[in-house]
């Protein structure tokens, strides 16, 4: 399928940027991806090309809103509309939806994108989904923010009082707004007393590989066809237009190549792969897609739907381990839709997973309600 990407505010605008760096040369999903920041110089900080950035927000702000949410819903009514005339988007129309990228816990990003959201449903007949991050506790809570003491010394990021009050009330807005919110919780991803600063560019690697892996899918490009293509409507129908919460999961596995595609071209293009081998490499990325760390920690159980996509050299994508999979999937969670398919990477060197969540619940959401009641509201 394919998404354009919309980044606002500095995490949005290096999350896009991560996603952009993430697109597989084989295999395009991206129709353009934008950045728009109120800070010019996060904004510089993106490979994005400049034609397709924009500064916006009024001249007196200077380095971003510093999680004044209140001015930067402001600032994100009125500018909404024009930043989608601030850039060209002649591609516009061959989006199957459109991925806006934001960190919630600050102004600009939280502020703006309701807003921009709100516009783009207006505009457009896709689907429009919000890829968000969550804040991690020690950007707002002193006790937990180990890297202050440290070794380290003072700590790199300047702490964000309101991230949790500013995060939260984000959400609230998004409802009803988005079409569904992936989510990315920094907790989670950070490492034990790592900085934000520190961590982000790895985060956001996880994380851009994890839409790549949902959205170039298996269809649209030049090379093998997938057996079971999932498509931009396969997507909409597992993640909804009622503003789920999704949680993303992926597993992968180095797997051996080696006189397939490579060396003098004397050997078949299709290798000989032991059966056994690729099954068991596809349990054990369907298990870690499933079981192991999630973009957004919950018990797969609460999803209500679930789409899993298998992908890796053509001749390791065992048809009856991929069904296998799937039926893994569907009863793993606690409701019945589920879909399946595979995305054939005849370049590849890795075995992968990549499922989808949504209706998810989680106590981490619960967590930052508790934490944001503790603060100052946002409202
Ligand atoms: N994963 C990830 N999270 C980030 C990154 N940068 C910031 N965040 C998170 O996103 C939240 C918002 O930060 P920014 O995006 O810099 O804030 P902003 O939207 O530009 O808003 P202001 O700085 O208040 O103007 C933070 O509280 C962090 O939790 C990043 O590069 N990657």
């Amino acid at each position: 399928m394919q998404l354009e990407v919309l980044g606002v505010g500095g995490a949005g605008c290096r999350i896009a940027d991560s996603i952009r760096a993430a697109e597989p040369t084989d295999h395009s999903f991206l129709t353009d991806v934008f950045a728009f920041d109120t800070d010019e110089s996060s904004l510089n900080g993106t490979v994005i090309p400049e034609s397709h950035r924009s500064r916006y927000g009024p001249d007196d702000i200077d380095g971003g809103l510093a999680g004044d949410l209140e001015r930067g819903r402001t600032v994100g009514q009125a500018y909404a509309d024009d930043l989608l005339e601030s850039v060209p988007r002649p591609a516009a129309e061959a989006a199957d939806a459109i991925l806006v990228t934001v960190g919630l816990g600050g102004a600009t990003g939280g502020g703006t994108v309701p807003a921009l959201v709100a516009t783009l449903q207006q505009r457009t007949d896709v689907p429009v989904y919000v890829l968000a991050t969550l804040p991690a506790d020690r950007e707002f809570d002193a006790a937990a923010d180990r890297s202050r003491s440290g070794p380290r010394g003072p700590a790199a990021d300047a702490p964000r009082p309101n991230a949790a009050a500013n995060a939260v009330a984000t959400l609230e807005r998004l409802d009803g707004v988005a079409s569904a919110i992936i989510t990315f919780d920094n907790e989670d991803w950070l490492r034990p007393g790592e900085p934000l600063r520190d961590g982000r560019d790895r985060c956001n690697r996880e994380l851009a590989t994890r839409v790549a892996a949902v959205f170039a899918g298996g269809g649209d490009s030049e090379g093998p066809v997938a057996q079971t293509v999932v498509d931009a409507s396969d997507v909409r129908r597992i993640v909804g237009d009622q503003s789920a919460i999704v949680a993303l999961g992926y597993g992968d596995q180095t797997v051996e190549t080696s006189g397939s595609r490579f060396g003098l071209g004397l050997l078949s293009a299709e290798p000989d792969i032991d059966t056994s081998e690729a099954v068991s490499a596809i349990e054990t990325v369907v298990r870690k897609g499933i079981r192991g760390k999630l973009s957004l920690e919950c018990d797969p159980e609460t999803a209500e739907r679930g789409l899993l996509i298998v992908g890796g050299p053509p001749a390791w994508l065992n048809r009856q381990a991929i069904a296998e999979g799937r039926r893994t999937l569907e009863s793993a969670i606690g409701g019945s839709g589920i879909l399946g398919g595979d995305a054939p990477r005849p370049d590849g060197d890795r075995v992968f997973a990549a499922v989808v969540l949504a209706g998810v619940e989680s106590q981490r959401l619960e967590a930052l309600r508790a934490a944001a009641d503790r603060t100052e509201p946002a409202d």
